[in-house]
């Protein structure tokens, strides 16, 4: 017994050292990073609550600006906030795998668009493509435009001024935004469904961010404590209202007999499809069933995929949308200068907001990036390498995991001068014209950046048009305040609020 101990122990720090001090642990220190331990490397150091895991990494990234390296036991995570390694590593072909940060999402999302990879990713990826197609997307806005009224509307129900918290509301509009292009189903009138399936997504999200920093907790282990059940109903949930959801559209096209196809075949122009007589309005989940019946997809890949849209597409713009409140609130001179643009759009088209009012939205556009370069609400990406690649700083070797900064990256004064500072006009064509065009990647690039960026930045056009249109922004919760927390989107322990104050036109 005494023996076989002795020589499981040889082969671990046999193990160790070979992996340490073999060719892959050479390249790998080679780069500035924390001591770490025999065995465990810097494991120790990183099992922190979330908030002191945000600001520890961060730490990190100025220390050893810009890349270094933290050992997980037997393998390496390089960190990198250099554009330079960040064009190479993003534009490869060949290095698409995500990072282990990824694993806990595979859950509800499998491995749909997000977190796929190889020639199934690739596959999907050019048939699920059209579904952003510029015409569809105009679909998508009436959505978004529809939802907009209603929050306005919703907030003049609250009086001629309001204090608002902004993660719910601004989470609610987005996940009826998303639901109803990704689904087809108007979320709002579903009552209690409803309500279960948003706190599924928040409690599912949570869980995300809690296994993040626990790549040891497997999914067979979730049944055994209390966390690990409540990750393992969400996903019940989360499933059984999306399959029912996908069951109901299918069984319309059946009893259509597909008519609605071939009108979205025929005319991408008029996307709306029949329904009774009625209207109804063309959603990503249509394109995927079409897919299904040219025989490009299956079920198992429809429900991965309406997953992904929903899980990738909800809480980026809803958090998107608050700090972009925040940031309004807190910049007058700004805010009054999207509010004058609103105001010329709008007037113009008696309240309308379609892809062409949007079109024509050059500064909200310019609020939009700036928003999303100080609050990237995807603030951390990762890539597992497959294949060794040469970085313009280092050799990163296979089976190393590479995480990118976004949050560091968009504040790196070597960029950005003045990096705190909220200055839309960074984002004029002669600006941009001069900066690397890795220092600012909120949707990634390359490959596999994000297939929503142009309907993401579309819908907060939209949706900051009709905010400033209709209401004065005064701050309450400032951004210098906020605290961030390691979590999958960019998210403040601070309750962010702002106070809407109504409007008076002649018509009210
Ligand atoms: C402000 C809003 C958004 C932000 C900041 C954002 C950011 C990102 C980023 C950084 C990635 C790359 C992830 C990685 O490489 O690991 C990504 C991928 C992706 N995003 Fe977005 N996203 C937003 C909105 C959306 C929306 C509205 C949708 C869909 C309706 C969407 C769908 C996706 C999908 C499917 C991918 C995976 C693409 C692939 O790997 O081929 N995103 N997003």
């Amino acid at each position: 017994m005494l023996l076989y101990l002795l020589i499981a122990v040889l082969c671990v720090v046999g193990f160790h050292a070979y992996v340490r001090y073999g060719r892959y642990g050479k390249l790998i220190n080679k780069l500035p990073g924390p001591t770490p331990l025999p065995i465990l490397g810097n494991l120790l150091i990183l099992n922190k609550g979330p908030v002191d895991l945000w600001n520890f990494l961060h730490v990190q990234m100025k220390k050893y600006y810009p890349f270094g390296k933290i050992w997980f036991c037997t393998s390496a995570m390089i960190l990198t906030q250099d554009p330079d390694d960040l064009k190479i590593l993003l534009s490869d072909k060949v290095n698409i795998e995500k990072g282990f940060m990824y694993k806990p999402l595979h859950l509800w999302a499998k491995t749909g668009l997000i977190t796929g990879t190889g020639e199934k990713w690739q596959h999907r990826r050019k048939i699920i493509t059209p579904a952003f197609h510029a015409n569809i997307i105009k679909k998508y806005i009436e959505i978004t435009s529809e939802q907009g009224e209603r929050f306005v509307e919703y907030l003049k129900t609250k009086g001629d001024e309001t204090v608002e918290s902004l993660i719910p509301i601004c989470s609610n509009l987005t996940l009826s935004i998303i639901i109803e292009a990704a689904m087809g189903t108007k979320f709002n009138t579903m009552g209690d469904k409803a309500e279960e399936y948003k706190k599924a997504i928040e409690d599912y999200f949570h869980g995300v961010a809690y296994r993040a920093t626990r790549p040891y907790i497997q999914n067979w282990m979730l049944r055994y404590f209390g966390r690990g059940r409540r990750i393992l109903d969400c996903i019940k949930s989360l499933r059984s209202f999306a399959d029912k959801i996908i069951e109901e559209r299918r069984e319309y096209h059946n009893q259509t007999k597909h008519q609605s196809f071939q009108n979205y075949v025929d005319d991408v122009d008029d996307t709306n499809i029949l329904d009774g007589g009625r209207k109804k309005r063309l959603a990503m989940l249509d394109l995927l069933l079409l897919a299904e019946k040219e025989g490009l997809i299956d079920e198992q890949g429809i429900k991965e995929e309406v997953d992904t849209f929903t899980a990738a597409g909800y809480d980026t713009t809803g958090m998107g949308m608050v700090y972009m409140l925040l940031l309004l609130a807190e910049n007058k001179d700004v805010q009054e200068l999207a509010r004058a643009e609103a105001d010329r759009i709008l007037n113009a088209s008696g309240g309308r907001i379609t892809m062409t009012e949007i079109q024509q939205m050059d500064y909200i556009e310019r609020c939009v990036k700036e928003s999303l370069r100080l609050f990237p609400t995807a603030p951390n990406i990762s890539r597992t390498i497959i294949k060794d690649i040469q970085l313009k700083n280092c050799m990163v070797p296979a089976g190393t995991d590479v995480l990118v900064p976004i949050y560091d990256v968009h504040r790196d004064p070597k960029y950005w001068p003045d990096p705190l500072k909220f200055d839309p006009g960074r984002f004029l064509p002669e600006e941009v014209h001069k900066r690397h065009p890795f220092s600012y990647l909120p949707f990634s690039h390359g490959p596999r950046n994000c297939i929503g960026q142009k309907f993401a930045i579309a819908e907060m056009k939209a949706l900051v048009a009709r905010t400033v249109y209709n209401f004065y922004l005064e701050p309450v919760t400032y951004t210098k305040d906020l605290q961030f927390t390691a979590h999958i989107v960019l998210l403040s322990t601070v309750p962010p609020c702002t106070k809407f104050i109504r409007r008076l036109r002649s018509k009210d």
